[in-house]
């Protein structure tokens, strides 16, 4: 059961509290893998794969049949920085097209037999500019972060968060620069296509932001500052997955960055997920290295709305129709090693 999101506090206290996989289920597919007619790790990360998702969904034969793909969408103070290469307007403009089902990500989470929704959060009022004040205010943060919580299904058994707002790349590097350290321009790519002006523009914009919370004590603190009500509500609804033990892929930057949130919060906050693919976007891998995930695709996409978290529910689909439904070597009468 998913407690009623009250304040920022028992944000953190459920986070810190959700359960682990089961441990029998893990114990009974890890069995059930090792009797299944292939020679042992032929399936390989397969095998793993569906080990972990049986754990989960505390079922050793265990099936997806009801995932999950949201939308969630944001418009940023930020962009009036110039750091993007498209005009903030573009991300209503997107929603409509989620909403009439002309998306890239429309297809792919039809494609991956998947539900599809789409939520987009207060679009006629940006965040605040980030480098002149806190992007949210703490009810701010605690709004968006309720819109993620309960934007999930807790009947689906998978759920790919995905996003659009243009300009998101700036805080999603601000956010991982001030969890991770190092330079600004470490983690500042060019997104949409900024050219090499609007990279060292941006790259001072993810700078200025960085010092200004310098002293943000924790993961949420730093989403607030930096954040904004899409990332927020990907974090919300990633946290509400865990503490209902659905499984989660991740997408690309933004999406991580608002996963790295988590991590920073909870020890074994991502436990419940893995990394859908490592986009184009620079910082993308270092990331998904820190967060200690390896991405199951590598395919040069950079567009964000999910869209390399829905292909890999296909990967993800396949490992687990092979682990419930291969025979044993003693069922199908083939001499084992
Ligand atoms: O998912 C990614 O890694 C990714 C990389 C680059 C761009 N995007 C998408 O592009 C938008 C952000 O780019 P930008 O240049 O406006 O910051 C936003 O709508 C994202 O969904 C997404
Ligand atoms: C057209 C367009 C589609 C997108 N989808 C996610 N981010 C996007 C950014 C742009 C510019």
């Amino acid at each position: 059961m998913l407690p009623e999101l009250i304040d920022l506090k028992t944000f953190r206290k459920a986070l810190c509290q959700a359960p682990g996989p089961d441990a029998s289920a893990l114990k009974g597919a890890a069995d059930r893998n090792g009797q299944l007619t292939k020679p042992p790790g032929a399936l390989g990360r397969l095998e793993d794969l569906a080990i972990w998702y049986a754990g989960w969904r505390a079922d050793a034969r265990p099936q997806i049949s009801r995932p999950q793909v949201i939308v969630f969408a944001g418009n940023h103070g930020v962009t009036a920085q110039g750091v993007s290469a498209f005009p903030p307007e573009v991300t209503t403009q997107m929603v409509m097209n989620f909403e009439h089902g002309g998306a890239a990500i429309n297809q792919l989470a039809m494609a991956a037999g998947a539900r599809m929704d789409v939520h987009a959060l207060d679009l006629d009022q940006p965040t605040a500019d980030f480098t002149k004040e806190p992007a949210l205010s703490e009810d701010g943060l605690l709004k968006a972060l309720r819109a993620g919580w309960n934007a999930v299904d807790p009947s689906a058994d998978l759920l790919v968060v995905g996003e659009m707002g243009i300009g998101n790349t700036t805080p999603a590097a601000a956010i991982a620069c001030a969890l991770f350290g190092g330079d600004a321009a470490d983690w500042t790519g060019r997104g949409t296509g900024v050219d090499n002006v609007g990279l060292a523009n941006k790259t001072r914009v993810v700078a200025e932001g960085v010092a200004l919370y310098a002293d943000a004590k924790d993961g949420l603190e730093i989403l607030r500052c930096l954040g904004g009500r899409e990332i927020a509500a990907m974090a919300g609804a990633i946290a509400a997955a865990r503490i209902l033990r659905i499984p989660v892929i991740l997408d690309g930057f933004i999406c991580s960055a608002a996963a790295a949130c988590l991590a920073d919060v909870a020890e074994g906050a991502l436990d419940h997920a893995i990394a859908g693919h490592q986009s184009a976007e620079g910082a993308h891998g270092t990331l998904l290295q820190k967060l200690g995930k390896k991405p199951l695709l590598d395919l040069g996409l950079r567009l964000g709305e999910g869209s390399g978290g829905a292909l890999a529910i296909n990967i993800l689909k396949s490992a687990v129709a092979c682990h419930s439904g291969m025979t044993t070597f003693a069922e199908a009468g083939v001499s084992d090693a």
